[in-house]
This record gives structure tokens, sequence and C-alpha cells, in this order.
């Protein structure tokens, strides 16, 4: 087992790695939850026998309940917090009980909204079972859901109490699902990270047969970088959190435009962070070479590297000024500077935008 401590004062937790064990999980829940008498699981269609294999295991400590949501980006929607909610009641949870989400990013976000806004506040733990989620989503409290205007648009900083990593789940993920997720575990070599982003570069085959060692090194090391930049500015203040939204800025226009759920988030991410690099080469900000060697490394983990042609730039565009970077209207982009830095910068004008996603 492998251990990652988040520090955030009160608000610490710790990310457990394991695989393909559950011996300790009775331990786990009853340190990062203290008195909880009941549990609330939530896991969508796909990830149900795990929730079931867990929730069974907490029945003799904890009372405990279930809701299942649809597989799927569009459930990250105001029906489906509503629903959440509506359980919850009926489930006569108090201050005290857990919501454990079971589940990919789609889950963790929108079971940890419900948890952030019930009572206004109920404890959470995460059960990520997708390497995105596990790498990234699971960690650092943002949740929320989507509108259809922007991604994200509605949502809350709500920690988890502890975040249960079990790498052996990966075997059953989908592998368009899984390539989605390296996506964002490029990102931080991009943004932190060179080194890793090298280590990458010279192990794909490995990665793409999932191969278990590399598998928990590569979590391990993305909950750690991700955990350096949450500790230092958990609420995205001081804006260095906002590096971690590398390629999120036409990655979210993507999925907008194109109808949440058309596009994984991480192939979304993928393309973002080309363009996104494509506009520091427009700033004069690093060579063409570092764009090329993101490309060569996303296309050889099958992750689209362009935006597709039937896009409208204005639309795309429309939707960038609602990101949550942007102030009154001015957009703001996270560009490398060199690979393993990056750096916001906000006089990047609607024409260099346009000029770079020009076919
Ligand atoms: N909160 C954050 O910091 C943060 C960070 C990154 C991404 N996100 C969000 O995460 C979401 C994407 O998450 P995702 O990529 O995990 O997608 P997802 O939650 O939709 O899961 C992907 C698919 O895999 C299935 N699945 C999950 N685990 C499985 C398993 N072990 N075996 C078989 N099937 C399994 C799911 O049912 C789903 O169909 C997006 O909404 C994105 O905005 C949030
Ligand atoms: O944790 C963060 O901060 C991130 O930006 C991580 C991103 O990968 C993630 O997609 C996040 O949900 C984007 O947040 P948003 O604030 O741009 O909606
Ligand atoms: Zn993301």
């Amino acid at each position: 087992m492998q251990t990652v401590s988040v520090n955030l004062g009160p608000r610490s937790y710790s990310i457990q790695i394991i695989a393909h064990e559950t011996l300790g999980w009775l331990t786990f829940l009853k340190s990062a939850l203290g008195h909880t008498r009941k549990l609330f699981f939530v896991s969508d269609t796909h990830t149900t026998t795990l929730m079931q294999k867990l929730r069974d295991l907490s029945l003799g400590a904890y009372e405990c309940n279930h809701a299942i949501i649809p597989a799927g980006e569009s459930s990250k929607s105001m029906a489906q917090f509503s629903f959440l909610l509506d359980e919850l009641a009926e489930f006569g949870a108090d201050r005290q009980t857990g919501v454990v989400a079971v589940g990919g990013g789609v889950i963790g976000d929108l079971a940890g909204f419900a948890a952030a806004a019930y009572n206004r506040g109920l404890p959470f733990i995460q059960v990520p079972t997708t390497l995105l989620a596990m790498v990234d989503s699971s960690v650092g409290g943002k949740v929320g859901i989507n509108h259809p205007k922007g991604k994200n648009l509605i949502g809350a900083f709500h920690q988890p109490k502890a975040v249960w990593i079990d790498i052996g789940s990966l075997v059953t993920l989908p592998e368009r699902e899984y390539l989605s997720g390296l996506a964002e575990v490029v990102k931080y070599g991009v943004i932190q990270d060179p080194q890793f982003f090298e280590f990458l570069e010279q192990n794909t085959a490995k990665i793409l047969k999932r191969d278990a060692a590399i598998l928990r090194q590569i979590v391990a090391r993305c909950c750690r970088l991700k955990a350096d930049v949450v500790e230092k500015d958990e609420r995205e203040e001081t804006g260095l959190r906002m590096i971690l939204n590398y390629g999120h800025t036409f990655a979210h226009a993507f999925e907008t435009v194109s109808g949440y759920g058309h596009w994984l988030h991480g192939e979304a991410v993928a393309a973002g962070m080309v363009y996104a690099s494509r506009l520091a080469e427009k700033k004069d900000l690093i060579p063409a070479s570092i764009t090329e060697r993101q490309i060569k490394l996303l296309s050889e983990f099958r992750l689209p590297v362009k935006a597709e042609s039937g896009w409208k730039i204005p639309d795309l565009i429309e939707v960038m000024k609602r990101d949550k970077k942007a102030q009154a209207g001015r957009l703001r982009f996270i560009l490398p500077v060199k690979l393993g830095e990056v750096r916001a910068l906000d006089d990047v004008t609607e024409q260099q935008v346009a000029e770079v996603l020009a076919p």
C-alpha cells in the first residue's frame, strides 16, 4: 500500500493506493469518518458491482443506502443532483452521514456536489475507478455539475475526508476511457514535471498494456503533483491552481459546443493542450518542438490532437468567454513557457485564438 498525504490543515486527508485489496476498507473508513453511523454510496450503472462490494463490507459497521446514476457525462446535471438530494433526505441523512462516491469523475463530481450542498456539507469519500479520476478528479475538492452554457459552471470546493484508490479496478475500464485518463497524466508532465514527461515517453508500450507497476507509479506521482498545487492554492485564489487547467479553456469549449459526452473529457484536454501549446508558440514563449513532443506522445496514446472540423470558431470563443479563469470577458490561458512550466496569460486576443484553431 502507498499513501499520499494532502496537507490542508483541518481539511487534510490521505490517499490510499492499493491493488486488488479490500482488507483495510473498514479501518480506512473508521479513520476517515470517525463517529459516522450511516453511509450513502453513489455509483453509476457500470460501477455498481464495485460499489456493492464495498457497501457489503461496510454493512456490519454502518447503516448503508445507495443510489445508482446513469453512466456518462450527461449525468453531471441538475436533474441527477436533485435526485441525489431527494435520496439523501429519504435516507434521513444527518450531518455525520458519509457520502461514498464509487466511479469515475462524473460520479465523484456529482456525488461530491450533493455532499457539499446537503445539510451544508456531509463528509465525503472518493473511490475513483477510472484512471482519470485516480490521477485527477478525486483529489483537490472541485465538485460540481455542467450547465448547457458551460462545463462545471455550477459547483463548490468540498474536500474529501479520504481517497481509496484500488488500481485493480482499472482492469475492467474500457480502452477509450483508459486513454482519456492518459491525457490528464500527460498534462502533469507539461505543467510541472519534465522528468515525468520523459518517463511517459520512454514507457508508452507498458503504459498502453496497463502494466501494474507502472500504473502504481503514475497514479502516485500524479496525486503527489496535484496535491502539491492544491496545498498551496486550495480554492484557486492565488492563481497557482489554474495551472491544472492547462488545455482546459479549449477542452471545455469543445465539450460544451459538441454536447457533453460526444468527446470524453480527456480527449478534449488532449486536443486542448495542443492548441494551448500552439498559442504559446504564437506568443514566442516556446519553440514548435515542445508542441511536437506533446503531439507525438498524445498520438501514441491514440488521443485526438485536433478539433473536429464542424465546430464553429466563433461558437468556441463565445464559450471560452464564460471560462472560470476569464475576468471581465477577458480570456485567460495557461501556456507552457518550457516543458514542465506553465504561466497564466491574459493578453491573448480572440484573433490569435481563431488563428490557432483555423484548420
Ligand atoms: N473535479 C476535478 O478536479 C476533475 C478533474 C478532472 C476531470 N473532472 C471531470 O471528470 C469527468 C470525467 O471523468 P471520467 O473520465 O472518470 O468519466 P466517467 O466518470 O464518465 O467514467 C467513464 C466511464 O467508465 C465507466 N467506468 C468507471 N469505472 C469503471 C471501471 N472500473 N470499469 C468499467 N467501467 C468503468 C463509467 O461508468 C463511465 O461509463 C468529467 O466530467 C470531468 O469534467 C473533474
Ligand atoms: O483541479 C483542478 O483545479 C483542475 O483544473 C483539474 C482539471 O483537470 C479538471 O478538469 C477541473 O474540473 C476543471 O475545473 P474548472 O474549474 O475549469 O471547471
Ligand atoms: Zn480536466
